[in-house]
């Protein structure tokens, strides 16, 4: 019996900085991945994203390794150093040839949310981004989802369960001292306290004072008991 054409590969590509990766992140990656019926969704982590170069971003290497933490558990989902390995600025043109020269003849489906997809026509060469990949923009709670001005065939508007979480207020809670559970992965809010990511300088985390705490109160013990204590 005659064999049809195989079917075409379908490559997600979700770029941020994910710093860090969020729960906003993985359920707009994982709608989209069932929508389009996508082989896989390749997480990209940035080196430099061009609009943020003013910003403290911290070190790529934490940064892929909380996305790998956080999309492991899910065999739809990888994640790629393209752009980190490139480095300096990176341009989604760039990320899109990389990706496309792993992937000959698969189709590209590049993911965004509402922000992102806003600024898409200040991207570097958009024009050839819309020719690599279909864009797929997402809802996004406090941003306006529009393909206004946008090639109409070449972008396709979702909506997504509303996650109103973002890494800068991830950021912030963490430098609070508050929270980030159910907001980013379990994993990755471990990662996060153990490598004192986000803390503000001279915030210590609730294990290093705890940790501190119980050296101050054996080394009192150990006074009291007239051992000489550890100082
Ligand atoms: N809560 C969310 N819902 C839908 N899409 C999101 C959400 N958060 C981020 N995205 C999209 O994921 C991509 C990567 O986002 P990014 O890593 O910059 O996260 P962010 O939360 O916007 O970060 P920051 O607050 O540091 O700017 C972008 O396309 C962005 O629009
Ligand atoms: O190519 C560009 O000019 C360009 C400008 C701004 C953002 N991007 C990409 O958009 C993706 C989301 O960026 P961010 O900062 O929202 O995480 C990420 O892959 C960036 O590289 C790309």
């Amino acid at each position: 019996m005659a064999q049809g054409a195989p079917r075409q590969l379908r490559i997600g590509i979700m770029g941020g900085t994910f710093d860090p990766i969020h729960h906003g992140h993985l359920v707009a990656a994982s709608e989209v991945q069932h929508a389009f019926d996508l082989d896989e969704v390749i997480f990209v982590p940035t080196a430099t994203q061009p609009f943020k170069k003013d910003r403290r971003v911290s070190p790529a290497e934490h940064r892929y390794l909380m996305t790998v933490i956080a999309t492991a558990s899910n065999p739809r989902f990888t994640v790629s150093r393209v752009d980190i390995d490139r480095g300096g600025t990176t341009y989604t043109i760039d990320t899109l040839h990389d990706i496309a020269a792993k992937y000959p003849g698969a189709a590209l489906y590049f993911i965004t949310g509402a922000d992102a997809l806003a600024q898409i026509l200040t991207w570097k060469d958009n024009e050839e981004i819309f020719e690599l990949a279909q864009l797929v923009g997402v809802t996004r709670p406090g941003h306006v989802l529009t393909d206004m001005g946008l090639p109409e065939d070449r972008v396709s508007l979702m909506e997504v369960p509303a996650m109103s979480i973002s890494s800068t207020d991830c950021r912030e809670r963490v430098s609070d001292g508050g929270p980030v559970w159910y907001l980013v992965p379990d994993g990755v809010v471990q990662y996060i306290r153990k490598y004192g990511l986000y803390r503000r300088a001279g915030r210590a985390s609730s294990t290093t004072s705890m940790t501190a705490r119980v050296a101050r109160e054996q080394s009192l013990r150990k006074e009291n008991e007239g051992e000489p204590g550890a100082h």
